[in-house]
């Protein structure tokens, strides 16, 4: 069996301090994983391992099978949207240059696919706007379409709704749920744990370590390793209840890794 994401053994520690350690994870062809976890949990360490912005300290990752960094088939969103407020670069320019390819000029074939994404997230008439003048969320909204634009296999996010409005963030929702459904493969980070969960067809809580569920639904035992106490209320299969299952004894999932 050949995964789009398998992460072994994986740590990492930012100069000398650990912050993720034992993560292993292998995610299918057209799965759409929540990654949810407190600040300062790991998620956007974790997504940057996978993009090959930073290195494992030990362990080894696959995206595609090859490793981070090195298949163009990715697309991400990041979690800082901010830009220079001097850095004079338009909406659609962002966009297009998710759609070149190494080693050659824009093209209108790029500006074409990037208009055509913008329309697609609501901010077609922001095209000739600077970055720097965007609202957050019309900022957020064009890095979307950047993703998506650039006709990814596998896209990653990391707080990819923080910005939007209801409404945005159910457009946004349904569009994922459409791309894994033709087949392409999510890891989305967010503290929107109904939301989530509500389209996810699997949760990662992270907290150092990761605890996988090959379902959306999440059981109490599993939050309260992710998050502390809090009590957190979940939708699954879009019916919201309060989450009462508890496993005392957590087990060693199929695929992902679950450690007590
Ligand atoms: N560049 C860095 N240098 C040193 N430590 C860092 C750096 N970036 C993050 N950390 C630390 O790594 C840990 C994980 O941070 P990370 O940003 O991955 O968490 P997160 O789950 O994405 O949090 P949030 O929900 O707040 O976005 C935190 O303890 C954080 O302080």
């Amino acid at each position: 069996m050949s995964y789009d994401v398998e992460i072994k053994d994986l740590c990492f520690a930012y100069e000398g301090e650990m912050v993720l350690r034992d993560v292993n994870l292998s995610l299918r062809r057209g799965e759409l994983l929540a990654l949810i976890g407190p600040n300062g949990g790991g998620k956007s360490t974790l997504i940057k391992l996978l993009l090959g912005l930073l290195r494992p300290t030990c362990g080894e990752i696959r995206v595609l099978g090859r490793l981070p960094g090195e298949s163009l088939e990715v697309g991400y969103v990041p979690q800082d949207t901010s830009v220079r407020r001097f850095f004079p670069i338009r909406a659609v320019d962002v966009v297009a240059l998710g759609c070149k390819l190494p080693g050659r000029r824009l093209r209108g074939e790029d500006y074409a696919r990037a208009l055509e994404a913008m329309e697609r997230f609501g901010v077609g008439e922001c095209r000739d706007m600077k970055m720097s003048r965007l609202s957050g969320g019309q900022r957020q909204k064009v890095l979307i379409a950047r993703a998506f634009a650039s006709s990814p296999r596998v896209l990653f996010m990391d707080e990819p709704t923080a910005n939007l409005d209801p409404a945005s963030q159910k457009h946004l929702y349904g569009e994922l749920k459409r791309f894994c459904d033709e087949g392409g493969t999510v890891v989305v980070a967010s503290h929107d744990l109904m939301a989530v969960s509500a389209m996810a067809t699997s949760v990662a809580c992270i907290r150092g370590t990761l605890h996988y569920h090959p379902s959306p639904e999440v059981d109490k035992a599993s939050v309260s390793l992710a998050y502390g106490e809090c009590p957190v209320e979940l939708v699954a299969h879009g019916i919201p209840h309060r989450v009462l299952s508890v496993h005392d004894d957590l087990k060693e999932e199929d695929h992902g890794s679950v450690s007590s």
